[in-house]
């Protein structure tokens, strides 16, 4: 394969968008209240309306992952992958209408202080560093996948592009703070969906229009049909997809601090509720953008001259060779693509060290030294958002030394860590008698399934069969042969993370653990939510069950008193599920539409001296 140039155009369109991110950031650092109080630096002043919310809210979990890994999974297994999609619907209807509503109520500055309301600080504490674990490593897979692609295709040198990224990254993201993140992630986002149709378009031309793709996925098999095989260990089915990607859409869309912290950024409870809606059909837009790309290069790919085909690159590297293949002579599109790589992999990167700063400040830092002056606060923030923007370099190098398709390790981080934080969080809102020890024990019991089945998974190739190529008329067997014509010595040391989706052989049924370990990695969230919250159950009523009047009102949903709508109030009452104050607004209205420029510590104030019973309790302490 040869290598690609880049024409001056490409570099400047390229440079421009790392240009325009940096203006937005000094824009946001010398403007409005400048970045002077942690408020505006981490919460963007709770001012934001919910379109550029909604907008970053996408952005923060699409990556370039997401932009060469699905068009590489439609290309290889089908189109199956789509059907994640239906778990879009539920995975953001819950959260706009329990999660965002009753943290916005809380008035929190971080997910996790719902936790200390809820149980105690141990927790708290707990769930901040699950937190901080699942986001360092995922910012390096984010930051290290379109250098490492780049580098494949045009010979950019690798670690000088994730150097530059990372750096321009960090700097925004400490001088503009959450404003700057946020309306970087809007221009970013609309990058990303040019870049993504600029492929299409091109793509569906060289193809010979669109009946002429449509033809050559059908010819193909790439066109999959609603795979509705029980197996969990299947990879991709249906229910693997759409009813275990609800649990992984809950956990990044519910819980996850980078998303929390932009529904709290929004400036009404409606329009943070509006904005988690609005990420429904932006998301199917963006799934759909990936999918169609695949396809796209399936029908141009297919059955072309083998001497031209990139020999044992893999899945993910492949799409980038296909995408610049396409793309040369076309002035200016190679450089939009790689545009759209980097867009999507900056708004990622930049949620990261934002919300990462808001935890370890409001979490770690700030209980600790609660006489801390603002000014003092926000410069530490600062420097904080700028060592994890430093930290993500290290990162990188430790994603180098991965395996696997970057897609499905992203997707195994989300469950394998947020699924238990989605637990925990579970736990706390819908079960009132939970308390802290089942919470602390929960999380931990969690956290060990999800790593057990994990590594273990990781360790025998498992992780849900079917990954393989499909088999299809035009054959790509080519593809993983890794010994056809290779024109450049160097495409054969590709790295092992990106050597292909396949997992194990589908004609072994593994038995026993490896069965165990062979669960579909769809399933993490869910399974890793379910142990906490029957664990977390099973301890709490063997260290006696809180409760329902001792609760931190507005901290539990009356998911139960709901479900039970039909029985009368006395049998609510004894199954212990009325939900005292279903959401802290129910009693507190008044007071939180009068005091929008009341700070937080009064309106703390405020919600508990409207609260007798809290008051009560917070004395005899
Ligand atoms: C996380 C979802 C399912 C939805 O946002 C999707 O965007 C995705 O597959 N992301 C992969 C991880 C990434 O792009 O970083
Ligand atoms: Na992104």
């Amino acid at each position: 394969m040869e290598q690609m140039y880049f024409s001056v155009v490409d570099y400047v369109i390229f440079a421009l968008l790392l240009l325009a991110s940096m203006a937005i950031g000094v824009y946001y650092a010398l403007s409005g209240g400048r970045q002077r109080t942690t408020q505006e630096f981490l919460l963007a002043d709770r001012s934001m309306a919910a379109v550029p919310v909604s907008l970053s809210l996408i952005a923060s979990f699409q990556s370039a992952v997401a932009i060469v890994g699905i068009p590489a999974e439609v290309y290889a297994n089908g189109t199956q992958f789509w059907f994640i999609g239906c778990a879009y619907v539920l995975g953001l209807l819950i959260p706009a209408q329990v999660f965002v509503p009753l943290f916005y109520r809380l008035r929190l500055s971080s997910a996790y202080e719902y936790l200390e309301r809820r149980f105690n600080k141990a927790v708290r504490i707990c769930g901040t560093l699950t937190f901080i674990f699942q986001t360092v490593i995922y910012m390096g897979v984010c930051i290290y996948t379109p250098a490492f692609a780049l580098n494949k295709v045009t010979g950019l040198p690798l670690w000088g592009t994730v150097l530059a990224t990372g750096l321009v990254c960090t700097a925004y993201t400490t001088i503009g703070g959450l404003k700057a993140v946020i309306w970087t992630d809007v221009f970013q986002t609309a990058v990303m969906f040019a870049g993504q149709l600029a492929v299409i378009v091109v793509g569906v031309q060289q193809a010979g229009g669109v009946k002429a793709v449509w033809d050559r996925v059908l010819e193909g098999n790439r066109i999959s049909g609603l795979d509705l095989n029980p197996d969990p260990t299947e990879r991709h089915t249906f229910w693997t997809l759409a009813v275990g990607g609800v649990f992984l859409m809950l956990a990044l869309y519910g819980v996850n601090q980078a998303q929390v912290q932009r529904y709290l950024s929004a400036r009404t409870e409606r329009e943070a509720v509006r904005s988690c809606y609005m990420v429904i059909p932006a998301l199917q837009v963006a799934l759909a953008l990936s999918c169609v790309m695949g396809l796209v290069m399936f029908a141009r790919y297919c059955g072309e001259d083998p001497s031209r085909r990139p020999g044992s690159l893999s899945g993910d590297a492949m799409v980038l060779f296909f995408v610049m293949d396409m793309l040369q002579g076309l002035p200016g599109l190679p450089g939009l693509f790689i545009a759209c790589l980097f867009s999507a992999a900056l708004s990622s990167i930049s949620s990261a060290f934002n919300s990462l700063a808001t935890v370890t400040m409001e979490d770690l830092i700030r209980p600790r030294y609660p006489a801390m002056t603002e000014a003092r606060a926000t410069l530490l923030s600062k420097g904080l958002a700028m060592s994890y923007g430093l930290l993500c370099l290290a990162m990188a190098y430790f994603t180098h030394l991965m395996g696997e398709s970057v897609l499905q390790v992203a997707l195994k981080i989300f469950g394998m860590v947020g699924g238990p934080l989605l637990g925990v969080f579970s736990l706390g809102m819908f079960f009132p008698w939970a308390n802290s020890t089942g919470a602390l024990v929960g999380l931990g019991a969690g956290l060990a399934t999800a790593f057990w089945i994990g590594v273990g998974s990781i360790m025998t190739r498992g992780g849900g069969s079917g990954g393989g190529v499909l088999p299809s008329n035009c054959s790509v067997a080519w593809l993983l042969s890794g010994n056809t014509t290779v024109s450049h010595a160097n495409m054969s040391v590709v790295p092992a993370i990106f050597f292909n989706i396949s997992a194990t052989p589908p004609t072994l049924r593994p038995t026993g653990l490896r069965r165990l370990y062979s669960l579909s990695y769809m399933w993490y969230s869910g399974l890793s939510c379910l142990v906490v919250v029957l664990v977390g159950l099973l301890v709490s009523f063997l260290s006696g069950p809180m409760k329902e009047e001792d609760v931190f009102p507005g901290t539990v949903y009356p998911l139960l008193g709901n479900l039970l709508f039909f029985l009368p109030d006395r049998y609510k009452k004894k199954l212990c599920c009325t939900g005292q104050s279903t959401h802290a607004e129910d009693r507190n209205g008044d007071i939180f539409s009068s005091d929008k420029g009341a700070t937080e510590a009064e309106t703390k104030v405020l919600l508990r001296a409207s609260d007798p019973l809290l008051m009560e309790r917070e004395t005899s302490v």
